[in-house]
């Protein structure tokens, strides 16, 4: 037989093959070079993943201010092949955030078809986004959360929460279009059990509620009555997110305050020395406020503050481009943790919000409810709500450390801080006849099912 016969096809084959495994890897990193082109550093990207690949083997809070130790406050980095600028630099903040907003009024696209998800303000897009901003923000304004006694903050509502999905999330990041090519199977992906609970939940609260003419005055029923003055079709999953929103931040943030609270008794007596707490005397208790925003600082919920280019932009001179669909990352935890804004910055320091320290420091380097017209929308409503929950439990109970007190949080590509264990010690303040009263209150969170 004449070799050539045989060798062409094989040759051709090869070729066939080099030639397309040759155009997938240009395809997969031809965006590459985004922030190279412009000067920016950035950690080496590698196909399909970019920077990702290993990242659920990270504790993403430590992995993100290693990243910005290492790379400065301006750099590149890829979710997936999708391009990402991070920014701890306050003017870059607030030029996205607030100057120039109007080239980044979104954020990700994560293209969900799940009904009772797609209509979530936090992932809504443009005009749709601003409609339900509007008819949302009036419900938050000072007098309206004055008229809501929600001083019914029960000490389990302070622990719940969601254990947001890992590897679901992640590969939703670097795959942005699976959710809405593969509906039902993102679906099952996405709609993990305690979502669930949360849905139904929910749902049979509001259906209760509509059944009844009592007046409630909290959350649930700001987000019903916003979106029911909201005359575009919104259905009630809208509300699931603000049952989302206000629960897992506010619960983090509660349970961490009681580990800060544990581990500082002077602070701790000095909140207990206010005394009883009413909703207007909440209003005027300036170191209650310094101690909440110091936990905030210390642990912000949302590690990640995201924005997507909505326009072309040119910031400093045209030194840096933003393309219509490039990603802008602030990462709020590492942010916070920066010694240049932060002296001493894993210290627990409330005194770092007193005024005089305050207007010593750019307004730009807190984002632990985001900044501009598209921070949270909760965020005064969930400082009351902080304040008079922290308040009264001090009132009843002390804090104390105990043995296994570190606290840790998960590792794994999640941006919302999620407790991997916690336990304080808690007595009541009150005496009793017998003997003093321990509680343990054991606080333990698993990611995995049972
Ligand atoms: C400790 C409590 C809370 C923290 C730390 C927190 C933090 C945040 C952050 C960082 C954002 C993103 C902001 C940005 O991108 O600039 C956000 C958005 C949002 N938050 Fe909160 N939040 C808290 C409580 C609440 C509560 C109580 C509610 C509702 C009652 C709420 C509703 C929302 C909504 C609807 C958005 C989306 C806003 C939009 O896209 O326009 N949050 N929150």
């Amino acid at each position: 037989m004449d070799v050539s016969t045989v060798l062409s096809p094989l040759v051709t084959w090869v070729v066939i093959i080099i030639s397309a495994l040759y155009i997938i890897y240009r395809y997969v990193t031809a965006s590459f070079n985004y922030f190279s082109d412009q000067g920016i550093p950035g950690p080496r990207p590698i196909p399909i993943f970019g920077n990702m690949w290993g990242i659920w083997r990270e504790n993403l809070p430590e992995h993100d201010v290693k990243l910005v130790k290492k790379y400065g406050k301006i750099f590149g980095y890829y979710d997936g092949s999708k391009p990402n600028l991070w920014i701890t630099d306050v003017d870059l903040i607030k030029a996205v955030c607030i100057k120039d907003f109007d080239h980044f009024v979104d954020r990700r696209s994560v293209n969900l078809t799940i009904k009772v998800m797609r209509k979530w303000m936090i992932l809504m897009k443009g005009q749709g986004w601003r409609d339900i901003r509007s008819s949302v923000t009036p419900a938050f304004t000072p007098s309206k959360i004055k008229l809501r006694r929600y001083c019914r903050v029960r000490i389990e509502n302070c622990f719940l929460s969601v254990h947001f999905f890992i590897s679901e999330y992640l590969f939703t990041v670097v795959f942005p279009n699976f959710l809405s090519t593969f509906g039902s199977l993102g679906e099952k992906l996405y709609v993990i059990d305690d979502f669930k609970f949360i849905f139904r939940l929910l749902e049979n609260v509001i259906l209760e509620r509509s059944q009844s003419k009592k007046k409630y005055n909290d959350f649930i029923e700001i987000a019903n009555e916003s979106i029911s003055e909201f005359k575009k079709e919104i259905d009630s999953k809208t509300s699931t997110l603000f049952m989302l929103a206000a629960f897992d931040t506010t619960s983090t943030t509660l349970t961490n305050t009681c580990f800060q609270l544990a581990r500082n008794p002077d602070i701790q007596e000095k909140l207990y020395d206010i005394g009883e707490v009413s909703h207007d005397m909440v209003q005027d208790m300036p170191y209650l406020e310094m101690v909440i925003q110091e936990v905030l600082r210390l642990y912000p919920p949302l590690l990640r503050v995201e924005r997507q280019c909505t326009k072309d932009y040119s910031y400093d001179n045209g030194r840096i481009h933003f393309k219509k669909g490039q990603l802008v990352t602030v990462p709020a935890y590492a942010l916070h943790r920066m010694e240049e804004y932060y002296p001493d910055p894993e210290k627990f320091d409330p005194d770092r919000w007193s005024p005089e320290n305050k207007a010593k420091r750019s307004p730009y380097t807190f984002m632990a409810f985001g900044l501009g017209p598209r921070n949270c929308v909760g965020m005064r409503f969930a400082m009351e709500e902080m304040k008079i929950a922290i308040a009264t439990m001090i009132q009843k109970f002390r804090f104390f450390p105990v043995k296994e007190t570190p606290l840790r949080f998960f590792d794994g590509f999640c941006i919302l801080l999620q407790h991997f264990d916690a336990t304080v010690g808690v007595e009541l303040r009150q005496s009793i006849p017998t003997d003093r009263y321990d509680l343990l209150l054991h606080l333990r969170r698993r990611i995995f099912k049972n």
